[in-house]
């Protein structure tokens, strides 16, 4: 859940106010935390799953449909990038599963999964149209395939904790990755939460 909640505070900041049309690639335990708290963000009209294994994807989407009506499984991975206002990589994939050709204009995407040096899931195209902002820089520039293979070089354009704070300046109108690798701040304050609400049980 703390991934996930990480993710949703880079969209607060990262995303088009008035975005309408979420897809989530990928069908596994981060598509489903990530479904949960990006519904706290921006009230979507529409969710669109695309999965590499159409049974898992569609048993996400019957899944969810419980509490989100309008959610639909795209077979094809263009048409759900290609629609969307924010998109949320959660998978366990090595190569691109998102390509730069696809993207809208002022999309912002989460990308959680590739987080080892050699793998990837946004191609260079993705990754040169879009602003770049990072959980930490020390952190991607060691972990994140995306970030290290692509060609030409990547400059980040920040952290988000800058892009919280006010250091760093986005302009919500031009499309951006927040690059997710997990970092310790994140575990301590779960941890924190969890201690505050223990209260007397402790
Ligand atoms: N940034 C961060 O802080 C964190 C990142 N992660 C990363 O997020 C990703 C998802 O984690 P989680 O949901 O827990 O994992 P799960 O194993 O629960 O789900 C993995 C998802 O990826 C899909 N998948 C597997 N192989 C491929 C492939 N070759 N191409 C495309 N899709 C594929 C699976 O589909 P199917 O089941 O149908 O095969 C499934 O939908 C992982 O890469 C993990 O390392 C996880 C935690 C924290
Ligand atoms: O922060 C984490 O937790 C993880 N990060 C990347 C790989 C999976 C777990």
């Amino acid at each position: 859940m703390r991934t996930a909640a990480a993710t949703a505070v880079a969209t607060k900041y990262l995303a088009p106010d008035n975005a309408k049309v979420l897809a989530i690639f990928g069908a596994g335990g981060q598509a489903r935390s990530h479904f949960q708290t990006m519904n706290k963000i921006h009230k979507y009209e529409e969710i669109l799953v695309w999965n590499h294994t159409t049974e898992n994807g569609e048993k996400f989407c019957k899944e969810i449909s419980k509490t989100f009506k309008n959610v639909r499984f795209c077979s094809n991975a263009k048409e759900a990038a290609s629609n969307a206002d924010v998109i949320v990589l959660v998978v366990s994939s090595q190569t691109p599963v998102l390509k730069g050709e696809w993207l809208k204009e002022g999309v912002h995407v989460n990308s959680v999964g590739a987080c080892r040096p050699t793998w990837r899931e946004m191609d260079d195209e993705c990754m040169n149209q879009c602003e770049l902002y990072v959980d930490s820089r020390e952190g991607a520039l060691k972990e994140s395939g995306d970030i290290i293979m692509c060609q030409p070089k990547k400059l980040i354009n920040g952290e988000i904790g800058e892009v919280i704070d006010g250091r760093c300046k986005v302009d919500r109108n031009k499309k951006t990755i927040f690059k997710s690798l997990g970092i310790a701040a994140e575990d301590l304050a779960a941890g924190h939460l969890v201690w505050k609400n223990l209260g007397s049980e402790i």
